[in-house]
């Protein structure tokens, strides 16, 4: 088994060797290899995604991937830029489908935002199509304006769009995720302004008729945001495009405690799959030792169960992260009063000691 581990940038760094040191206790007998990607591989090679790691990210059975990006790479032109990294790996394996759970562990419902009651026992799957809408339309770019309030300005455009099969094959991916949970999905658009997000929901409605068994509900994406924080635990299955799961994903972190807990998984129609936390290189907090690790550790374990084939040591995993929780330990995102504030490597340490104890 060939693990292609990318680490990238800022705190992407610290929180994937936590993530490795799980995985090499388990002593699964994996391959593991590193290499470069984002801004590091920007300095190093030129390019934020070199032929070199893309091809071990295409070579492995899973990849394991930290975070890319940095306000200091913001002026470079947008091909050279940290993000296109992890936009071109899910682009050129075709990473289409992306699963980003949110759970609320019990140890850590006073860590949210939100009113314990909301919360406490909340466990919804947001799926979030990852390789098509306005993130990959074409044409995009600047030009002259020719027509709109002001002809004649400059003015920049991209395009929202999504092929049938697109939409069919992540719609297939939300009904059969939910048979296996609570039968019902969310399906969320802009189907009253946006053209691309009406034939989302009449594809989404037509594929619906395979599963007359899952529930289906169409939502709007600004109402979905509202309802998120209002009863998020009327939700199971939540499955949108890929700008408004960008969006939504980083809004249903908090309900977990912290976007630090939130892991993802990016799955291809090969079963290959790429395992990231949902949040982003944190320069703000990088180098400090102090970012919270939980969500690479959790998306390590979901790489075991998904493309590893290893539910046991995944399930394993879990268990540990919650043990260390009901230890008591918690990085500064998660820590509350009565609780112990650890840094990274001791997060990544105690999960270790839970796993071998
Ligand atoms: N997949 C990715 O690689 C990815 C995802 C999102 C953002 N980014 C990039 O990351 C950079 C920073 O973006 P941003 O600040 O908008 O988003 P971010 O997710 O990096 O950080 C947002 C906030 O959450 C905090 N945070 C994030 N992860 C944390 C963790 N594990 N523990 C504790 N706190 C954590 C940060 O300190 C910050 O205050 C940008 O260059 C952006 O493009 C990359
Ligand atoms: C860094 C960026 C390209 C990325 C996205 O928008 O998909 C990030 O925000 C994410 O959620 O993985
Ligand atoms: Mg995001």
């Amino acid at each position: 088994m060939k693990i292609a581990v990318l680490p990238g940038d800022g705190i992407g760094t610290e929180i994937v060797s936590e993530a490795v040191k799980v995985l090499e206790v388990l002593d699964l007998k994996f391959e593991m290899k590193s290499a470069l990607v984002g801004g590091a591989a920007y300095e190093a090679h030129g390019h934020p995604l070199p032929e070199s790691t893309l091809q071990l990210a295409k070579e492995a059975d899973a990849i394991l991937f930290g975070a890319v990006g940095d306000w200091k790479y913001d002026k470079l032109d947008r091909p050279l830029r940290p993000e296109q990294a992890i936009l071109g790996l899910r682009k050129h394996l075709g990473l289409f489908a992306n699963f980003r759970p949110a759970i609320c562990y019990e140890q850590l419902v006073g860590a949210s935002s939100l009113k314990p009651e909301l919360i406490a026992g909340l466990d919804i799957l947001i799926i979030r199509e990852l390789t098509g809408d306005i993130y990959f339309g074409q044409p995009r770019g600047r030009r002259t304006a020719v027509d709109g309030h002001f002809p004649g300005a400059e003015e920049a455009f991209d395009t929202m769009r999504y092929s049938r099969p697109e939409i069919e094959r992540i719609a297939h991916v939300a009904f059969q995720a939910a048979r296996k949970r609570n039968k019902k999905v969310t399906s969320v658009d802009k189907a009253n302004v946006l053209e691309t997000f009406q034939f989302w929901k009449d594809v989404v409605t037509d594929v619906h008729k395979e599963y007359p068994d899952v529930e289906l509900q169409h939502m709007y994406v600004d109402n979905a945001a509202m309802q998120l924080v209002k009863a998020p635990k009327a939700f199971d299955v939540v499955v949108t495009g890929n700008m408004f799961g960008d969006i939504l994903s980083d809004e249903a972190s908090m309900l977990t405690g912290s976007i630090g807990m939130l892991p993802s998984a990016s799955l291809n129609s090969k079963g290959q799959g790429l395992y990231e936390p949902s949040h982003g290189s944190a320069p703000d907090i990088a180098g400090k030792g102090v970012a919270n690790p939980l969500a690479t550790i959790l998306s390590a374990a979901m790489m075991l169960r998904f493309s590893l084939n290893q539910e046991a040591a995944a399930q394993r995993i879990e268990t540990a992260v919650q043990k260390v929780l009901a230890q008591g330990l918690r990085t500064p995102d998660i820590w509350s009063e009565g609780t112990t504030k650890v840094g990274t490597a001791q997060m990544g340490d105690a999960v270790v000691k839970a796993l071998t104890a």
